[in-house]
């Protein structure tokens, strides 16, 4: 095993030469516990701690590592080590943090392609696709799109799924898929590139731990022996695969996700509703929206059918929760910078009451 089997590259070499010219090991974060990491790298496993300087300099949750990260490190104990530096994310997933609005939660970092995966029955919501989507595009992650448990569904009704989801959604691959019969399986391998990561994503229950599987072709058991003694601290001295790979291919697997909340979005909407935004450009009006407004070209479309009207809802809605995240990240910027003059103000005092 190498760091390039892990996905590192020349690029992060160079970053991790600028940092810290050849004193730490390098390593990448496999697993997030409390404060503690998973770290693999190129000979073994290590438990990860934060070196206390980078736990209180961290402004926010971001400065923290996460999974995919790539970790300056130095062993101290067997299987232990301090991690004194996260190198440069090339990419960075993120939603919107549940439950707290106007703060991000990362999802992973440096990856090259998002797996997401949506079952036939029940999961299966072209919304929620184009908001999965939307954060990969935001983070320029490429994505792949699975629809998983086809063996649970008739033909004629994966067909009609199918039909819908290509007729809303282009320029992204689809395949469907069964890891029951193993219908698509190759199909996906096809997308597998050696050296890259890829990030599982999807609701609770579409089979994405089983998706590994069946790609690896390894049972789940094996997969569930291993976590268990991960989690009993066992030392392990072969390399276990904790990412497990497929022809080269880095997985990552990512716990079910309820909710996938849009952040400010760098660009995430305008991919993923190309047409929208080319039709939005050629409104007369350039506040126009898109109602009762002469010379919209987004409602000549609409009437036309030459785009999806339940496709401009969400878009419209996601639009809206972009821009109503953005204002509350400006409003505490602005709380923050008014706080900072507080402070400094009230230092300045201080000091001319003591003189
Ligand atoms: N019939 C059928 N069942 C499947 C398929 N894929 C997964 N399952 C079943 O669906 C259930 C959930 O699968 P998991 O692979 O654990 O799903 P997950 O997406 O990893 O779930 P979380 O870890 O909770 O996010 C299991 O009982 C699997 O056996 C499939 O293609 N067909
Ligand atoms: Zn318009």
């Amino acid at each position: 095993m190498t760091l390039e089997d892990l996905g590192y590259t020349d690029d992060l070499e160079k970053q991790r030469q600028g940092l810290h010219p050849g004193s730490f090991g390098i390593g990448r974060v496999t697993q997030e516990h409390k404060d503690r990491y998973t770290i693999s790298t190129e000979s073994h496993e290590l438990e990860g701690e934060l070196i206390g300087n980078l736990r209180f300099s961290a402004s926010s949750r971001n400065d923290f590592p996460a999974v995919g990260d790539w970790v300056a490190i130095s062993e101290y104990d067997e299987g232990k080590a301090l991690i004194h530096a996260i190198l440069p994310r090339y990419s960075v997933l993120e939603r919107q943090a549940v439950g707290k609005f106007g703060e991000k939660q990362i999802i992973a970092c440096n990856i090259d392609y998002s797996i997401i995966v949506q079952s036939v029955n029940r999961d299966f919501s072209l919304n929620r696709l184009e908001r999965y989507l939307t954060i990969c595009h935001a983070a320029h992650i490429s994505p792949i799109i699975v629809i998983s448990k086809i063996d649970l569904a008739e033909k004629h009704e994966v067909k009609t799924l199918l039909e819908k989801l290509n007729h809303r959604i282009k320029a992204v691959p689809f395949i469907p898929l069964s890891n029951e019969t193993h219908d698509g399986i190759e199909e996906l391998k096809k997308y597998l590139y050696k050296g890259k990561t890829y990030c599982l994503l999807g609701s609770s229950g579409v089979g994405k731990s089983s998706l590994i599987n069946s790609l690896s072709g390894e049972s789940k058991m094996k997969i569930g022996e291993i976590s268990d003694s991960v989690n009993r601290g066992k030392h392990i001295t072969t390399h276990r695969e904790l990412i497990p790979m497929v022809q080269g291919a880095i997985l990552i697997d990512n716990p079910g996700m309820r909710e996938v909340g849009i952040t400010e979005s760098y660009g995430g909407l305008e991919n993923t509703f190309e047409k929208i935004y080319k039709l939005v450009r050629q409104c007369k009006f350039s506040d126009c929206q898109h109602t009762t407004e002469i010379g919209c070209a987004v409602k000549t479309a609409l009437e036309k059918g030459e785009i999806d009207a339940a496709a401009f809802e969400n878009f419209l809605k996601m639009e809206r929760e972009k821009e109503h995240y953005e204002s509350t990240i400006v409003e505490k910027r602005k709380k923050d910078k008014d706080f900072g003059k507080m402070i400094k103000q009230i230092k300045k005092d201080r000091k001319s009451n003591k003189y």
